[in-house]
Formats: C-alpha cells, sequence, structure tokens
C-alpha cells in the first residue's frame, strides 16, 4: 500500500501567520499561528537564543531528540529554524492548553480523582516510553501537560530534557542543578551521585499532588525553602484526613513515587500497572469533562496574564522583596562554597513573608517531629527544620538557620553552581534593557534553517480550530501582555495572591487578604523594626544615602514645630510652606511636615479652646485675650467632615510618601545586591 504523502512544514518565518499568545514559559513564548501553505493551526513556541545560556550544539541537540520523538502521547515538533536570534518550534496546536492553565482559570482546587487518574495515565505512558528509549523528561509538572480539544494528552518541553544513555559532557550535564524546585527530586538537589529516570517518578508524584490540590507543595515558599522542605520534610503526600475525597489507592500511589530513597520508587513501566490507574477513562472523558464549557485557550491566557499583572501591580512592593530574596537565594547557593560568612551577612537580607504554613507543611513536619523517613538530618537539624516549617519564620536568626540546614543538606555542589542556577531561574534584575524579558522580539527576521523539518506529519485536523479567535488576527504581537517574573512554582499567579482562596480548610490556608494588609503596613514596618534593632547590619552597611525617616521613626520630639526650622509654619493658615516639586528629598521630608502641619493643627484647636474657656472664666486677659482670639478665629472653623477628610488626605499622603521612600531603598538595595554578586561572581572566576 501507498503511504500517504508526509506533510511538509515550511522552515521560513514568513510561511507562518502569529496570532495571539497562548502561553509562556521560562525562556519561551508560545503562540497560536496558521501554517499558510498547510492551511493548518499550528503553536509556536519561540525561543529567545540570547537569553539561553545554553550553546546552540544543545539547542540543537534537543531539538534533535524531539524530532526523533514518536508516541501519541508526547509532544513532537514538526520543525525548527531560527528567525533573527529567536529559535521557533514548530508544534501541534493543543487547544486545550495545559493541565496548569486550566486549573487557575478554571479548577483552582484541583481535579476530581477520575480526571487526574485519566491524564496521569497518558503522561505515565510518555514517561514509560520515554524512559524506554533512554531519555529522562526532567520537567514533569501540570505545565507541561498538555491537552488537546479532544481529550488527548501530551507531554510536552524537552528544554532540560537528557539523554541516560550519552556519555562524556552530556551524562556530566546531568550533574548540574536542572528543573523546577517545587518537582525536583531530593537526588536531584543534591548533586551527590547524580540521578537517573527515577527523578521522574518524583516529579510525577509531585505533579499528581499538583493536579489534585490545584498547586504543587510548597509552592508558594522561596526556592531555598522549597529546597530545604524537600531536602529535610518528610515527602508530601496526600493526607488520609484532609484528603477524604481521594481514595486510598490514589494516596499509595503518590506516597510510592515519593519515596526519597530512588531505588524505592518504582519503575514507570511497574507504575502504569498500579491499582490507581485502573480507574482512568478514556481521553474522551477529558474533553467532556473538563474542557466543556472552557473559554478559549488565546483568551483564556490573556485573562490569567491581565489578573496577573493587576495583582503584581498592586504588589510592587511584595515583588520587590521577592526578587530580592531570588537575587539572595542565587547568590547564596552561589556563594556557598567559598564564603560563608560574608553569606551569612547577606542573609539578614532575605525578607520572609510571614506565612501561615499549609496543611501540607505541618504535616510534613509532624511526620519528621515523628521520625519518619528522614534523609541525613542530625537532631539538631530536624529541630531546626520543624521550627523554619511549622512556625512562621520572623526572624533574621531563622533564615540564617536556614542556611545553615541547606550547608548540611547540599553535600556538594556542580563546579559552576552559580551558572546552574541561572539557567534554573529566571532573574529579573533592575534596569534589563532590551534582553529584558518583557523585549521577547519575535520579528519574523530573514530565516535561515537551522534544524529538522520533522518526517512524519502529525495528526492535526487543519480546519478544526480555525473558527478560534478567527477575528484576532494581528500581526506578532509584540508585548501584547506585560510580562512579569516568573514566579517559582510555575504557577500564573502566586498562592497567596490568589483570589480565590480561602481561609481554612486544610490545605488551602492561603493568607491572601492577611497579606494583601499586612503588606501594605507590616512590610515596611517590619523592614524599619528590624533595622532599628540591628544598626551595624549589613543592610545597613550596604544602605549608603538612605534617610531612614518616616511613621514608625516618629517621636513627639520629631513632631515639634521648633525641630524642622528648615520649613515654614503660617500661623494664619495653619499651613507649611514648601516647595511643591517632588524630588527625593521632599518625599524624604514629607511625612514629617505633614505630622508637624496635623500636630500644629490640632495644637491650634487646643489654644483656642483654652482661650475661649480662659475668656469665659476670667476677665484678667481680657486685652490679650480678646486680641488673640479674634486674630485666631477669624479662620473659619473646618467641620467634623473636613476635620476627617483633612486626617485622611493627610495620611494618603504620608502614605504615599512612606511607599516612596521604601521603593528608593529596595532599588538601591538591590543595586548594591547586584554589585555584590557581581563581584562574587568576578571572585568566583
Ligand atoms: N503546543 C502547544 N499548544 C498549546 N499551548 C502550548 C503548547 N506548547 C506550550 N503551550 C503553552 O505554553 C506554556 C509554556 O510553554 P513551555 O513550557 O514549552 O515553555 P518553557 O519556556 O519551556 O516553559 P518552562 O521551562 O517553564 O516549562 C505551556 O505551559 C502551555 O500552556
Amino acid at each position: 500500500m501507498e503511504r500517504p504523502l508526509e506533510k511538509r512544514y515550511p522552515v521560513n518565518a514568513k510561511d507562518y501567520k502569529i496570532y495571539e499568545e497562548v502561553g509562556d514559559g521560562v525562556s519561551a513564548t508560545v503562540y497560536r499561528a496558521l501554517c499558510i501553505p498547510l492551511d493548518e493551526i499550528v503553536a509556536i513556541k519561540v525561543l529567545d537564543l540570547e537569553k539561553c545560556n545554553n550553546d546552540l550544539d544543545g539547542i540543537r541537540r534537543e531539538v534533535q531528540t524531539l524530532s526523533l520523538i514518536d508516541h501519541p502521547n508526547v509532544l513532537r515538533a514538526h520543525c525548527s529554524f531560527t528567525a533573527g536570534h529567536n529559535l521557533w518550534v514548530v508544534m501541534p496546536y493543543m487547544a486545550g492548553g495545559s493541565c496548569l492553565h486550566i486549573m487557575k482559570s478554571d479548577y483552582p482546587e484541583g481535579f476530581e480523582e477520575p480526571v487526574i487518574s485519566t491524564v496521569l495515565r497518558e503522561v505515565l505512558k510518555a514517561l514509560v516510553y520515554l524512559h524506554a528509549h533512554g531519555h529522562i523528561h526532567r520537567d514533569v509538572k501540570a505545565g507541561n501537560i498538555l491537552i488537546d480539544s479532544d481529550g488527548a494528552v501530551k507531554l510536552a518541553d524537552f528544554g532540560v530534557s537528557a539523554c541516560m544513555f550519552d556519555t562524556g559532557d552530556r551524562q556530566r550535564s546531568r550533574n548540574t542543578f536542572v528543573g523546577t524546585p517545587c518537582w525536583m527530586a531530593p537526588e536531584v538537589m543534591q548533586q551527590l551521585h547524580g540521578y537517573d529516570f527515577k527523578a521522574d517518578i518524583w516529579s510525577f508524584g509531585i505533579t499528581a499532588l499538583e493536579l489534585a490540590h490545584g498547586h504543587a507543595p510548597f509552592s508558594k515558599y522561596p526556592p531555598m525553602k522549597v529546597l530545604l522542605m524537600t531536602l529535610q520534610n518528610a515527602p508530601p503526600g496526600l493526607d488520609y484526613e484532609r484528603d477524604k475525597r481521594f481514595s486510598k489507592s490514589f494516596k499509595e500511589m503518590v506516597a510510592t513515587c515519593l519515596a526519597k530513597d530512588p531505588k524505592k520508587r518504582p519503575t514507570s513501566e511497574k507504575l502504569l500497572k498500579h491499582r490507581f490507574f485502573k480507574n482512568a477513562r478514556s481521553y474522551n472523558y477529558l474533553a467532556r469533562t473538563i474542557l466543556d464549557g472552557l473559554t478559549p485557550l488565546g483568551e483564556r491566557f490573556r485573562l490569567l496574564k491581565t489578573k496577573e499583572a493587576d495583582l503584581v501591580q498592586n504588589k510592587a512592593l511584595y515583588e520587590d522583596m521577592e526578587q530580592l530574596s531570588q537575587q539572595e537565594y542565587i547568590r547564596g547557593i552561589s556563594a556557598w562554597n567559598f564564603n560563608l560568612e560574608d553569606l551569612k551577612s547577606q542573609a539578614a537580607l532575605i525578607q520572609d513573608y510571614n506565612d501561615t504554613p499549609n496543611a501540607e507543611d505541618q504535616e510534613g513536619s509532624r511526620k519528621q517531629r515523628d521520625g519518619h523517613d528522614v534523609v541525613g538530618l542530625s537532631a539538631d537539624n530536624i529541630s531546626q527544620e520543624t521550627a523554619c516549617s511549622s512556625i512562621p519564620a520572623t526572624s533574621q536568626e531563622e533564615v540564617l538557620s536556614d542556611l545553615h540546614d541547606l550547608e548540611s543538606s547540599l553535600a556538594s555542589f556542580p563546579i559552576k553552581p552559580l551558572q546552574a542556577l541561572t539557567d534554573c531561574f529566571d532573574i529579573v534584575e533592575y534596569g534589563e534593557g532590551a534582553n529584558s524579558p518583557n523585549q521577547k522580539g519575535v520579528t519574523p527576521l530573514e530565516s535561515e534553517q537551522f534544524i529538522t523539518n520533522s518526517s512524519r506529519a502529525m495528526h492535526q485536523d487543519a480546519g478544526r480550530y480555525e473558527g478560534e479567535n478567527s477575528q484576532q488576527r494581528n500581526p506578532l504581537p509584540h508585548q501584547v501582555i506585560p510580562r512579569h517574573r516568573k514566579f517559582w512554582s510555575g504557577s500564573l499567579i502566586p498562592d497567596s495572591f490568589s483570589p480565590r482562596k480561602v481561609q481554612g480548610n486544610g490545605d488551602r490556608d492561603f493568607p491572601q487578604p492577611k497579606f494583601q494588609s499586612e503588606h501594605s503596613h507590616s512590610g515596611p514596618l517590619f523592614y524599619r523594626q528590624r533595622r532599628e534593632t540591628n544598626t551595624t547590619s549589613s543592610e545597613d552597611a550596604l544602605e549608603g544615602p538612605v534617610v531612614r525617616r518616616g511613621r514608625f521613626k516618629m517621636t513627639s520630639v520629631d513632631l515639634s514645630p521648633k525641630g524642622s526650622t528648615s520649613c515654614s509654619f503660617n500661623p494664619a493658615t495653619g499651613g507649611l510652606t514648601y516647595s511643591t516639586s517632588l524630588n527625593k528629598t521632599a518625599s524624604l521630608v514629607l511625612p514629617s511636615l505633614q505630622s508637624i502641619l496635623q500636630q500644629n493643627t490640632m495644637q491650634r484647636e487646643e489654644i483656642i479652646r483654652l482661650i475661649k474657656y480662659l475668656e469665659q472664666t476670667s476677665g484678667k486677659f481680657g486685652d490679650l485675650t480678646e486680641v488673640g482670639s479674634n486674630d485666631l478665629l477669624q479662620i473659619p472653623q473646618p467641620s467634623a467632615r473636613e476635620k476627617e477628610l483633612q486626617s485622611q488626605v493627610l495620611q494618603l499622603q504620608q502614605s504615599i510618601g512612606n511607599l516612596f521612600e521604601e521603593l528608593q531603598r529596595q532599588k538601591s538595595k538591590n543595586m548594591l545586591l547586584k554589585k555584590l554578586l557581581n563581584a562574587s561572581t568576578d571572585n568566583k572566576e
């Protein structure tokens, strides 16, 4: 029988029409697109080669690997080529998007068990195939499980995949730190003896929890804490009490994947025989359940990004803190081997979150206290860990203890740890210019054929997605949506921001409302207090010329008018005269001036009341009081409402001043940290 002609996908950017953005990752953006000559809807992943630290050969090998893979549950590339400084990977378009996106938009509490077992069985089939062909996927997570409109499930993203049978450079690359910390197996973190395909089984177990809860365990913590918790806590799992809605077989299946000792984890083949997967349905079931009624992928992604952008905008200061923490994390790990003291002093800068731990973490700590399944820990470590995972860390000491714990948990690190880590995490720095994540130019410049044209056409129904957002045929969507820092957990929106999170059902005690208020008030207070208690801290040393002022430093002496000789107080109007130019100095003194104004207004009213009282009770000071009171009483008394509004305005102005001040402080701190980071990198080299 004659074989049907293979479809050949063009390797030139001008043959594709880019529609809307449907996803983004650490180093790539994914678009829905039309392959014009074939009249077929495809997905195009655009990687900025300048942002990939990998060498071109490495990427070439990855894509070659992709093109050789042939399994219904593994997403393979049709073809790939370079366009300008971007690599375009053309793939089948998976109209349902990733499980992560589906959960974030419609199932924030996770999926029901039959859905989970159906999805996971398909993923496991992909892993059986990959492992049998010598590949470790290394990035199994809900964000990489894609669903097509008919419910077909494919495992995507070989951005970090490694070949188990390779030798030489490739083999050594497995001794680097690759993956996303929440899904990362302990042996991958430890870097002791390298790792094998069992690392995928661990990530598979974590993904099962992610699908069950809507988020991965520890996803709200900064990477350093995730490392510590993974290494030191008992493995996360489904709780018999808390996760009543799930079957015993599901709980068992997760537990078997999440054995800390990789040898105790089953192979993918053996796992596929687990009774949990007996309940899996056909993939059409997914189309009928989770995909039914979903808005088109592009629109869903846009809404999620808008929501994320709004939340991030409102939480600009929190972002600064996160960023600082992440930079500190990278710095901390990378500096580990050569300057512990310096590291410790820098650790003082790590902002902790005062998060209420979720039941998952408490459970982990409880198990650990009971002495179960703790790898490589002394009693000392255990108590320290218990403190750090079950009680909100609030002090510098705890951060230092985290670092101490990490020191004992990570036996050794790769030769170039900093490089390895910067490959893993998206580090955003102030002043990023053209290469910043927002500048994801995907201009279809003259393209040159780069890698492969897939040997086999994928079974893609060319016309079926044509209707989806067909009006949105815009040219290349440069910076359609502002891109923000990627969250550690891989979530689109960090858990603590999720408006759907509710307090109180064990696993979901997310501190969103609490955090919001804390952030605007307690955050800056926390920083100031810390500085006050430790004026010789490295933070102070780093701060340079930042003036430490603000409402939390005010004393009654500060508020006295005589203290502020540099501004003029008009007793007739009760107002202050000062330059209105909004420069830095103004923003720094503004809070003090506003307080003085408030204080004086109150004093003035007090004096007027006193004069009135004296007028009524004594004629002795008649002349004097008459002059004084007449003079003062000429000013109309503000009504109670006016007073209230006045004080609100003052408070708002004061908050603005404080926020501006805090922002300046964070900026200068960040700049200094960047310098230190560069210096330590230079040292290392
Ligand atoms: N073929 C596709 N069809 C539809 N959506 C896709 C496709 N490929 C990727 N996506 C979407 O784009 C998102 C990011 O893609 P991808 O994971 O490949 O990028 P990445 O930079 O490698 O991300 P990361 O390293 O964080 O996993 C996915 O989570 C998914 O939602």
